[in-house]
């Protein structure tokens, strides 16, 4: 069932720390049924901001809005949220403290328990149920950690690492339950440092560097508007494509290479002089390589 979600709007948040300024004027949109990736290196201020979207923390300046309204108190219990610092209770059995926090979020006992069951379950957790959470693995522990935010089916998700120390097949299974909350409308947001997974995953993403967001938007129109490349195969040695006004060869090694347009304007026709000369060089393969997530991600965080 498709359920009519809004947007959260993150308007020109800011938060300060004496003289220190943790999260600088960001501004993005987190979009109902798609996954937002948020990038960032460490310290760049993605906790402080998810902190702020779920009102655990006050912001210096800036506001969160939510379908167009300022977010309260009700939309953010009604909020998936996966600390970074987790948060559930080690000495406690999984199921039981589940049920807890099923209720604390408006669900009966019964509805909890058998949600909690079925989502343990379909993470490999069947069989632990009872058990107390410190006793199981960190990932398993992470496992618990992320029924635990989507227990009680929410408006939105907002993941603070959600995959790290998770091995591949707990990805792929955490994955496939994320992506059946997005396709209920449901707007979600995590953050990484795992490159790959974001361009595996994401259909937008927000590029934070030292508090500031650097890119923002759908990733393949981050990738379209990043430099234009260009892949040239051969079977003669294509060093001649450094004389070619216009380019520039980012890698060459014998008969291939990768350049690229100095000016996007002059796109058209710097591609057609190489075809064409290219043509006298021995040229197998030309084409437009669009950069990787990484590529957009290390040119947006570069200073
Ligand atoms: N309570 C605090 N007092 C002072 N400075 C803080 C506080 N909380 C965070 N900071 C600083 O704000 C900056 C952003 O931290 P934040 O934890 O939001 O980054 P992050 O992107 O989540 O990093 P990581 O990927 O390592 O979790 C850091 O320089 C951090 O030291």
């Amino acid at each position: 069932m498709l359920v009519e979600q809004g947007s959260i709007e993150v308007c020109n948040l800011t938060k300060t720390y004496g003289s220190k300024t943790a999260v600088s004027n960001a501004s993005f949109t987190v979009e109902p049924g798609a996954m937002t990736g948020f990038l960032g290196a460490n310290g760049a201020g993605k906790t402080t901001t998810m902190r702020m979207m779920m009102g655990l923390l006050e912001p210096t300046s800036g506001e969160v809005l939510y379908g167009g309204r300022p977010l309260n108190l009700a939309d953010r219990v009604s909020f998936g949220y996966m600390p970074e610092e987790r948060g559930l209770y080690p000495k406690q059995p999984i199921l039981n403290q589940l049920i807890y926090l099923g209720q604390l979020r408006g669900m009966t006992a019964t509805t909890a328990k058998s949600r909690a069951s079925d989502l343990l379950a379909e993470l490999g957790l069947g069989d632990r149920l009872k058990d107390k959470l410190e006793s199981l693995s960190l990932g398993n522990q992470q496992r618990v950690q992320i029924v635990a935010s989507i227990l009680h089916r929410p408006q939105a998700l907002i993941l603070d690492e959600p995959f790290s120390g998770l091995d591949p097949r707990a990805v792929d299974t955490m994955v496939d339950m994320l992506h059946s909350l997005m396709r209920e409308g449901v707007p979600v947001l995590f953050s990484s440092h795992q490159l790959d997974l974001v361009d595996r995953l994401c259909d937008r993403v927000v590029i934070l560097h030292r508090g500031e967001v650097k890119a923002t938007g759908g990733a393949e129109e981050l990738r379209e508007s990043g430099p234009v490349r260009f892949r040239y195969r051969s079977e003669q040695d294509a060093a001649w494509l450094r004389e070619v006004p216009g380019t520039e060869v980012v890698d060459l090694a014998g008969p291939n290479a990768l350049l690229e347009i100095s000016d996007r304007t002059q796109t058209a026709a710097v591609r057609q002089q190489i075809l064409t000369r290219g043509l006298e060089h021995g040229m197998t393969e030309f084409f437009r390589e669009l950069p990787t997530l990484g590529d957009i991600y290390r040119g947006a965080t570069q200073q």
